[in-house]
């Protein structure tokens, strides 16, 4: 029997990380998970061995390494909500900035010198343009943002003080679930659009609350680029193994490059679930850009990366078993060619090119909804 190699992965009890783990698993490594338990989930914790301990804890950070010689670091564990972070700033900075300290110091410390970090579409702030290269600007307009950026920066300069070597992956939005049906999305609370979707369509919640149907989108609806968790895990397989032989440090988005806006997401989830999806139309939710895209070619370019099961379809159908609902057909094999394509815009505000097949179920559209009260999709 092979020995696995041993990677640290901190917030691998997490929604992205437990998702990484069991593919680092299935590679040949052994994921060594580092969480506090505080957002993550015990039970995602299949794959290897579980440290129960906090980033900002130095000396069980030494422990860690010292029990298991990780070959490398990938560094999940962070506090991710972009609106808890203006009102509970300290939190941020101490997690995410003084935690991430603290895991490279430990890192360095014990001669480790590959580190993955997850950074986020957050750190480009409101992008001046369309889609979102690495070379844009980052301007973020969040603590959590300015969180994440410091992050980066910090990483940077280590690699440069230090001789490590480091992959910095931004990721745009994260989604959708483990095929296998082991892994989902579990967030307390949970904020996020496509769980609320789905919690909204199985009953969890009264309503799926809108924020803004009045944007310069095609449908009025902000933009988003959703990228499945699986294709980000494997995106830091890839990452990992680039760093293994002796690739050079990079810093890249996650994204699939085609946008996609909350209307059609609504209407996905009503004709993959065939369950009405309760609506409640609300003003903008402050801070939010219009749309939102990467341009992905860069990971394509340094890691051979695409993200290849993004597709809405694949998203909601992988999703909504994990919220009791059964997708009215499972794909046909994990990838399998969506029968929606994404919008694809040059700007947020252009025309949409989009090719669909007939909704099984009568979709009300955004623009004929009232503004006000409760609607029904599907
Ligand atoms: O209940 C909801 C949730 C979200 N939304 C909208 O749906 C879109 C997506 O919102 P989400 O909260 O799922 O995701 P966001 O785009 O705000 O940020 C996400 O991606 C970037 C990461 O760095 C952040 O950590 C992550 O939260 C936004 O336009 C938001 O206003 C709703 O209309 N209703």
């Amino acid at each position: 029997m092979t020995t696995r190699r041993p990677v640290l992965v901190t917030g691998g009890a997490g929604f992205i990380g437990s998702h990484t783990c069991k593919l680092l698993s299935a590679a040949g490594y052994l994921p060594v998970v580092y969480d506090n338990l505080g957002r993550g989930n015990r039970k995602a914790v299949a794959w290897g061995p579980l440290v129960v301990g906090d980033i900002r804890d130095r000396e069980a950070l030494q422990r860690a390494i010292g029990t298991y010689k990780p070959l490398a670091v990938i560094h999940f564990a962070a506090l991710a909500y972009v609106g808890e972070s203006v009102s509970e700033p300290a939190e941020y900075y101490a997690t995410n900035v003084g935690g991430t300290i603290a895991v490279l110091d430990a890192a360095r410390t014990n001669g480790i010198d590959k580190v993955i970090f997850s950074s986020s579409c957050a750190t480009y702030g409101v992008p001046e343009a369309l889609p979102v290269s690495e070379t844009s600007p980052q301007k973020p307009i969040s603590p959590y943002g300015r969180s994440k950026l410091m992050g980066e920066e910090i990483i940077r300069d280590y690699a440069a003080a230090y001789g490590m070597k480091y992959a910095i992956l931004r990721y745009f939005n994260a989604c959708g679930a483990d095929p296998e049906g082991e892994l989902g999305e579990w967030h307390t609370p949970e904020t996020h659009l496509i769980p609320r979707v789905l919690m909204a369509a199985s009953g969890m919640i009264e309503a799926i609350e809108i924020f803004g149907t009045d944007y310069e989108t095609a449908d009025g609806t902000c933009v988003r680029d959703y990228i499945h968790v699986s294709d980000l895990a494997r995106a830091h397989l890839k990452a990992l193994m680039h760093l293994e032989v002796g690739g050079d440090s990079l810093s890249v988005n996650l994204g699939t490059g085609q946008g996609i806006s909350i209307q059609e997401i609504l209407e996905a989830v009503g004709r993959i679930t065939s369950r009405p999806v309760p609506v409640a139309y609300k003003p903008r939710r402050p801070g939010d850009p219009a749309g939102l895209f990467a341009d992905p070619s860069l990971a394509r370019e340094r890691l051979g990366f695409m993200a290849e099961n993004s597709d809405i379809d694949t998203i909601v159908r992988t999703a909504a078993p994990f919220f009791g609902l059964a997708a009215a057909s499972m794909p046909k094999a994990f990838g399998a060619t969506s029968t929606v394509s994404r919008v694809k815009r040059a700007s947020s505000g252009a025309k949409t090119t989009k090719k669909r097949q007939p909704a099984r179920l009568a979709v009300v559209p955004v623009s004929t909804v009232s503004g006000r009260g409760l609607a029904e999709l599907g």
